[in-house]
């Protein structure tokens, strides 16, 4: 199986509390990008401290309460399924601080981390703060909940973001990448995919490539299996009859998408 590509684990790492996935520099190539996906029972209660990382928690599913040292945020969460293609409620928590994550029903909660140095204000990012965003035309149609773009400086790295694409249909897509630090022209960014599908025995593909094809990984992506880019293209084909769900972890040098299309492919965009 591809490096590149991560199974769900069902780790109990306390009573209550089920580690899906775990993504760090240390067991990837990823430098700027960290990734946990966790289920927690009702009442369970994960807590963690941060150093220099900050960490943006989604409620991706189920009912949550957040707090920090300082502030509380109770009952966030907007859906009992992705596929419900609401937008949820998010904490963003910066570095040297700590948080508590108690599931007031069952959740499953993503954390979203990157380097941090510069202490920021601990914000709430509700459902109702999120762009929706419809790109692509054809069969290139998907749409983006931008739950931490660049556009909003309440980070300093971190970049989330989540994409539904349905059945037929292509995403992140004309091939673009972001694995040049070389602004205005490309930004570095690192990203990780955390995907579903719907109806969940569905899979998608997923293509890593660079210019040179040094690096060309073509995946077959199942429900709730993680995607990481280090570098390169990142195309998403979804079969038909099947609805695709990401959420999208970006983090570099700088704090800007700023991507770069596959010359090959790019006249898709002119037609
Ligand atoms: O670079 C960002 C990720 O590849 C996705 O968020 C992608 O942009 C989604 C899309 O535009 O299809």
């Amino acid at each position: 199986m591809s490096k590149l590509l991560r199974k769900p684990g069902k780790t109990e790492m306390r009573d209550g509390i089920t580690l899906v996935h775990d993504v760090t520099s240390e067991n990837s190539s990823l430098e700027y990008v960290n990734f946990k996906m966790v289920d927690l029972a009702p009442g369970a209660t994960y807590s963690e401290e941060l150093g220099k990382q900050e960490c943006c928690i989604v409620a991706v599913t189920g009912k949550i309460t957040v707090s920090d040292k300082e502030f509380t945020f109770e009952n966030l969460g907007t859906r009992e399924s992705v596929f419900e293609k609401v937008p949820t409620d998010s904490v963003y928590v910066s570095n040297d601080n700590t948080f508590e994550v108690k599931a007031v029903s069952q959740a499953r909660i993503a954390l979203c981390y990157s380097p941090s140095e510069k202490q920021l204000p601990t914000k709430l990012i509700s459902a109702s703060d999120n762009g929706v965003e419809y790109r692509g035309k054809g069969n290139n149609k998907r749409m983006v909940h931008n739950i931490l773009p660049d556009s909003d400086p309440s980070a300093n790295s971190l970049l989330v973001v989540e994409v539904f694409t349905e059945s037929g249909n292509w995403s992140s897509y004309p091939p673009h990448k972001h694995d040049q630090d070389n602004l205005p022209e490309e930004s570095f960014l690192e990203e990780t995919y955390y995907h579903e599908m719907n109806p969940p025995q569905g899979f998608v593909f997923q293509r890593v490539y660079t210019d040179d094809r040094s690096l060309d990984e073509t995946m077959t992506v199942e429900n709730e299996y993680v995607v990481i880019v280090p570098v390169g293209y990142h195309p998403v084909g979804v079969p038909e009859g099947y609805t695709s769900y990401y959420l999208n972890v970006m983090a570099g040098p700088t704090r800007v998408w700023k991507f770069h299309n596959d010359p090959d492919h790019e006249w898709i965009l002119k037609g």
